[in-house]
């Protein structure tokens, strides 16, 4: 099958100061891809993943998302994306902070009532719908960030960390949505922790300290390495903290 590249990323660093935390990132995800990105805490997953938004600018190299150089504020409708610390606002109610968004992203009449109903109750969260968000837990303030990123139906979506606090039962039904918008041609990237999660994943780029020291599919890595699972492979590519 052919594929384009969706994300492309040549020679990608980030400094922050005189800190480097990413370094010669040259990386390509094709469309209708699930593209994980695993690595330590502080080993540059959410940097890498707001560069890719547009959100943060890259120090060196270029990033391309649907062929358009980021930033570019008018990519911002084709690109769902979920942060790690939830952009909410907690006065408001959660079909409310859904309204704002679908505004934002250009969402108007049925189709924005629709897209509220759809995605609201794919993280379970229907019969909260008309609640303040202050009186949200974290996982479900997790999974409303997860409901506002889906709501345009973006063809690119990054995902940071989007099943923390979320239920086993909730993630599977999340997961299998993922697939299905991957299947339909929406290309996601998410960083991750779980390894279950990194095996659902089509191909993994693994990070430590700012720089990608494998990419390849759940399989391979595990063949190449010897491992029996993901996180023994990621260990043998060097991928131990410290
Ligand atoms: N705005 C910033 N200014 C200075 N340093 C920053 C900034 N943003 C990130 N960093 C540093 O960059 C490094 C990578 O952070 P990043 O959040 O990308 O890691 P991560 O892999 O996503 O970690 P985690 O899994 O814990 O979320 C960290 O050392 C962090 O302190």
């Amino acid at each position: 099958m052919t594929r384009t590249d969706c994300i492309r990323l040549e020679s990608v660093g980030r400094n922050f100061g005189g800190k480097t935390v990413l370094e010669g990132i040259t990386l390509a995800v094709n469309e209708s891809e699930i593209f994980g990105l695993l690595g330590p805490s502080g080993s540059g997953k959410t940097t890498l993943v707001k560069l890719i938004a547009g959100i943060d600018e890259a120090s060196a190299g270029d990033v391309y998302v649907l062929g358009e150089r980021m930033p570019k504020l008018a990519q911002l409708r084709r690109i769902g994306y979920m942060a790690q610390s939830d952009a909410l606002y907690a006065e408001l109610t959660a079909r409310e902070n859904m309204e704002f968004f679908a505004a934002l992203y250009g969402l108007a009449g049925g189709r924005r009532k629709k897209r509220i109903g759809e995605t609201i109750e794919l993280v379970g969260l229907t019969a909260h719908l008309n609640r303040p968000v202050r009186s949200y837990s974290g996982g479900m303030k997790r999974r409303l960030s997860l409901a506002i990123a889906l709501l345009h139906e973006p063809p690119v979506l990054l995902l940071d960390e989007p099943t923390v606090g979320i239920d086993p039962v909730l993630r599977q039904s999340i997961w299998r949505e993922l697939e299905s918008l991957a299947r339909s041609g929406t290309t996601v990237v998410v960083t991750t922790h779980v390894m279950d999660e990194a095996d659902r994943c089509h191909r993994l780029g693994l990070i430590r300290d700012g720089r990608l020291i494998a990419v390849g599919t759940p399989e391979s890595m595990k063949r190449e390495t010897g491992s029996a699972t993901i996180e023994q492979a990621f260990l043998r590519y060097g991928g131990a903290a410290g």
